[in-house]
């Protein structure tokens, strides 16, 4: 061990140094929002909030165009580590909102041809689509807490997210059958994989019922339960804090190797894992975290990525 950790200290003392003069210059002030609420509730932490209370965080366009922009940036900040979502007033979303649709609906019967009106839709659907995927794209982690209702597009959300909270009072529904549409945000596509039964997750597609919180729980859909909204989002924050103290090298590149896993082949996913962790072993989270390992002292500073 003291061969390594002598190694090791010859580069820890600069770059401990360079870490914290970094840390310390940091100033940041969150973009504002129409249709979501941004915090930082403890460094590095970011907290996004639906919020449309008023309306139920019912999903209208703005909002779908802001989830990208915001996880978009979130991306790019160096100042977040890890995302809390969750939402305002009695329940998480109502899913699409309905009124914006009829406006839609206007608008399509504008077009003549039925070319130029599935343009305009596909589009439409391309774009709310990359609105849900810009959570799984953030290499940050994501955490929903969910209270009251998530229904339809909000189950769609929260599938895309890494890890799902909820209170004891939430329920979920796959709602969009009953407004006679086939769910096409992404639900369809990641919930197998999150509940690991097709079965069952057939059966909500099909039937848009009501899945209780301890449902929801037992299979997999939630990984924690809270009695309440305030505990739900104080659990939220500190877990996203405790990964925010992890190595962000290390975290984003566990999130990345998690995705790119779901997707591929055992071998591809090592051959991606090989790739990513030959260049970022060279790299000093890596060499100051296995130095407070090796050494039993406390945890390094991680420089901002
Ligand atoms: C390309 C598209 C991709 C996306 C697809 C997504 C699809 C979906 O999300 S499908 C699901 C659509 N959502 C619904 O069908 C939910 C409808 N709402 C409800 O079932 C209930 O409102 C709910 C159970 C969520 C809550 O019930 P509660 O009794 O607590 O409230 P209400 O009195 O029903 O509603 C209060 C006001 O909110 C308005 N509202 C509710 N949901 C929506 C919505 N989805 N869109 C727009 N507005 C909504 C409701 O009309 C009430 O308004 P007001 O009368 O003005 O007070």
């Amino acid at each position: 061990m003291n061969a390594v950790t002598s190694v090791l200290k010859s580069s820890l003392g600069s770059s401990i140094t360079r870490q914290l003069t970094r840390t310390m210059a940091s100033s940041f002030t969150p973009e504002t929002y129409k249709t979501l609420l941004v915090n930082v509730p403890k460094p590095f932490v970011f907290h996004v909030e639906l919020n449309r209370p008023d309306k139920l965080n019912a999903m209208n366009h703005t909002m779908w165009l802001e989830i990208r922009e915001c996880f978009d940036s979130l991306a790019e900040n160096d100042e977040c580590r890890a995302v809390v979502l969750s939402a305002a007033g009695k329940l998480f979303t109502a899913g699409l909102d309905l009124s914006g649709m009829m406006t839609l609906g206007q608008e399509i019967a504008e077009q003549e041809d039925v070319a130029r009106k599935s343009k305009v839709l596909r589009k439409l659907i391309t774009t709310y689509q990359n609105s849900m995927s810009s959570l799984e794209k953030c290499p940050k982690p994501v955490i929903a807490a969910v209270h009251g209702a998530c229904v339809g597009g909000g189950l769609n959300l929260i599938s895309a997210a890494d890890i799902r909270y909820a209170t004891n009072d939430a329920w979920f529904t796959l709602k969009e059958v009953d407004i006679g549409l086939t769910a096409d945000v992404g639900a369809l596509q990641r919930l197998p994989r999150i509940v690991g039964s097709q079965s069952l997750v057939n059966e909500f597609a099909f039937t848009a019922r009501k899945i209780e919180s301890a449902e929801a729980k037992e299979c997999g859909l939630v990984s924690k339960l809270y009695n309440d909204k305030e505990s739900l989002i104080s659990g939220a924050i500190e877990l996203a804090a405790l990964i925010a103290s992890k190595s962000p090298v290390a975290v984003q590149g566990t999130k990345k190797s998690i995705i790119f896993s779901r997707d591929h082949t055992v071998q591809e996913g090592l051959d991606q894992v090989a790739d990513y962790n030959s260049t970022m072993m060279q790299g000093e989270d890596f060499l100051n975290a296995a130095m407070s390992q090796a050494t039993k002292s406390p945890p390094p500073i991680f420089s901002k990525l």
